[in-house]
C-alpha cells in the first residue's frame, strides 16, 4: 500500500512538478529549503489547491484525478500547522471533542482517552489555550487532528515556532506517533536534525522538482545529493539501548553486535533509537589504535571516496555491517592511509560526540 501523487502547477513563477510514491505508514519528511514547494504540495494533498493536472491516491482510494476531486472535507485526512489554530473559547477536552465529534462513531478507529495519554495531555484538559505553552498547544493540535481518526497526517513545520527547549519537549511525542499509530505522516521541515530524528522516508525537493526519494538513511549518504556534503552532513545509525553503565555511558547494540558508546541517556533497555554521526565526528585508522580516549572504534568498510566542496577534504562512505557511516577527513589523511575502496577500516566517533 502506498501513497502516489502526480502534480503539475503553476504560481505566479513558481512551477511545482513532482510525481511522488510513498510508503502508507512511517514518518515521510517533505525535505527542502525555504520556497522549494513543500508546504504547496501539502495543501495540494489536502485539497486547498486548485490543480489544472493533478492525480492522488491513499491505499487505492483515489482522492484526485481528471474526473474527480475530493473536496477537503471528504478527504479523511488531519492538518496540523506551524502554529496551533485552537478555539480560545473552549478547554484543551472540549477542543479535542470538536474533532472527535467530527467523526460518526462507527467510523471512528482512534481512541479518545489513549490519544490524551499519548499525548500527555491528561492533566491539561481543563486548561484553555491561552494557558499552554507553544509545545503543549502543538500537542493539542496534534490530537485533535488524530481524533478526526485520518487516514493520513499532514504537518507543516509543527515545531518551526517553538524555541529550543520545547521542541525537545514535543519531539518525544511525535516519535511515539510511529511506533503507537498506524496513521502515515507527510511532515514537512527545513531542520535536517528534525527530518533525521523523525522520518523513515524522504523526499527532497529543490525549486518545485524531486531531487530524490527515498529510505531516509539512504539519501543521508548519498555521495550524489547535496546532503551528505553539507557542512553537517551526518548519516543515522539504527541500535538498540543495550546497557547504561556506572560511569555514565550508555551502550548501543547494532545488528552486526559491535558496540556504540554515548554519554549515559535516559531510555529503556531494549528500545531501538538513533544515533545522529556527523561526519566530521568520525575519523579514520587503520587498525584499532592503543591508548586513546575515543570509545567508539568500530569495523567498517570503505565503500566510496568523494569529492567534497572543501578541496582539502574528502567523504568517505563507509559499510557498518548492513548501515551506512560518513566520515569527512583531509585530502591529506586520505593520501598518508593510501585508503582504497574494499579496505576494511576502524572508525573512531566520540562517545561525547553522538547524540540521539
Ligand atoms: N499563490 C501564489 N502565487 C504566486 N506564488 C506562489 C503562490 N503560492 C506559492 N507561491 C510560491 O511558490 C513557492 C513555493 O512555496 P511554498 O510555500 O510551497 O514553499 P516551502 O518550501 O513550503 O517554503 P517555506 O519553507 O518557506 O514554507 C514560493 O516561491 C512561493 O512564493
Amino acid at each position: 500500500m502506498s501513497i502516489t501523487a502526480s502534480i503539475n502547477l503553476q504560481r505566479g513563477s513558481f512551477q511545482l512538478e513532482v510525481k511522488l510514491e510513498l510508503p502508507a505508514k512511517g514518518i515521510t519528511a517533505l525535505f527542502g529549503r525555504s520556497g522549494s514547494g513543500k508546504t504547496t504540495i501539502l495543501r495540494c494533498i489536502a485539497g486547498l489547491e486548485r490543480v489544472n493536472s493533478m492525480s492522488l491516491s491513499v491505499n487505492g482510494d483515489v482522492w484526485q484525478d481528471e474526473q474527480l476531486f475530493l473536496p477537503v472535507h471528504q478527504r479523511a485526512l488531519g492538518y496540523v500547522f506551524q502554529e496551533a489554530s485552537l478555539f480560545p473559547h473552549l478547554n484543551v477536552e472540549r477542543n479535542l471533542m470538536f474533532g472527535y465529534n467530527r467523526v460518526a462513531k462507527a467510523q471512528r478507529q482512534i481512541c479518545f482517552t489513549e490519544t490524551v495519554e499519548l499525548l500527555g495531555l491528561s492533566s491539561l484538559l481543563k486548561r484553555y489555550p491561552e494557558q499552554l505553552s507553544g509545545g503543549q498547544r502543538q500537542r493539542v493540535a496534534i490530537a485533535r487532528a488524530l481524533l478526526t481518526s485520518p487516514r493520513l497526517l499532514l504537518m507543516d513545520e509543527p515545531m518551526a515556532s517553538l524555541d529550543q527547549s520545547s521542541k525537545a519537549e514535543i519531539l518525544p511525542y511525535i516519535e511515539r506517533l510511529h511506533a503507537s499509530l498506524g496513521i502515515p505522516i507527510i511532515y514537512v521541515s527545513h531542520a535536517i536534525d528534525e527530518v533525521s530524528r523523525l522520518a523513515d522516508y524522504m523526499v527532497l525537493l529543490e525549486q518545485g522538482r524531486v531531487l530524490a526519494q527515498g529510505p531516509l538513511q539512504e539519501l543521508l549518504t548519498r555521495t550524489d545529493l547535496p546532503l551528505a556534503h553539507s557542512a553537517n552532513a551526518a548519516a543515522v545509525i539504527k541500535a538498540r539501548v543495550q546497557a547504561h553503565s556506572d560511569d555514565y555511558i550508555s551502550e548501543l547494540q547494532l545488528a552486526d553486535g559491535q558496540c556504540l558508546s554515548i554519554s549515559q541517556q535516559n531510555i529503556a533497555l531494549g528500545t531501538e533509537v538513533r544515533a545522529r554521526v556527523l561526519a566530521r565526528d568520525v575519523a579514520i585508522a587503520l587498525a584499532p589504535p592503543q591508548q586513546f580516549s575515543v570509545n567508539n572504534c568500530l569495523a567498517v568498510t570503505l565503500l566510496e571516496i568523494s569529492d567534497d566542496p572543501n578541496p582539502g577534504h574528502v567523504l568517505l562512505k563507509l559499510a557498518l555491517s548492513d548501515q551506512v557511516l560518513l566520515s569527512r577527513i583531509s585530502r591529506r589523511s586520505l593520501q598518508r592511509l593510501a585508503l582504497q575502496p574494499g579496505q576494511l577500516l576502524y572508525a573512531l566517533v566520540k562517545a561525547v560526540s553522538l547524540d540521539l
